[in-house]
């Protein structure tokens, strides 16, 4: 995707194709396309990561708490993002057996009850053991540690999300 036509764009369509690099949180993107023209893709990644790190732990813990839970109701009732259904089904999450799926029930409770957030973590780099090995490392974490952690695999998920569009962008031009 040529740079020039995303500086070009309104911040409707902006919103619109980027809106979604961070779960359920178009405001990011929003506010980054105040920074434009941006030189290329890593620039807009750069100010999205920027804009994150600047919020307060409130806001970080914000973002965490727009994701869904791996495997979680979302899942169950189909009301994931696409993006969301794409990652978690790589992940696995979608062919847990019984007892795989109440494991992540109760580590996510218990997670969400201790951290007062959702465990997050970046689907498409992690399978199933994975997974569980992490949520159940990382509540050993103390709050300001795995808040950061988390907020590390929220910046994984968009990364990995900007690439997708500009490489569906481009093969719609193909
Ligand atoms: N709680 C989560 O980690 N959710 C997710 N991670 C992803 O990569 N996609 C999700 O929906």
């Amino acid at each position: 995707m040529d740079i020039n036509v995303v500086n070009a764009l309104p911040y409707e369509d902006f919103v619109k194709l980027f809106g979604n690099v961070v779960e359920k949180c178009p405001l990011i993107s929003a506010a980054v396309w105040s920074h434009r023209p941006f030189k290329d893709l890593a620039d807009i990644e750069a100010h999205i990561t920027e804009f994150i790190h600047r919020l307060p732990d409130s806001g970080k813990e914000g973002i965490l708490r727009c994701h869904p839970d791996l495997a979680g109701r979302d899942l169950q009732s189909g009301t994931l993002t696409r993006e969301s259904q794409e990652e978690q089904s790589q992940a696995g999450m979608t062919t847990l057996d019984s007892a795989e799926f109440l494991q992540m029930y109760r580590l996510n409770s218990e997670y969400k009850e201790h951290f007062g957030f959702p465990f997050v973590i970046c689907a498409r780099l992690n399978n199933k053991a994975d997974i569980v090995h992490q949520l159940s490392e990382r509540l050993k974490n103390d709050r300001a540690t795995e808040r950061e952690r988390a907020i590390e695999e929220v910046k994984k998920i968009c990364s990995l999300r900007l690439r997708n569009i500009v490489l569906s962008e481009i093969q719609t031009k193909l």
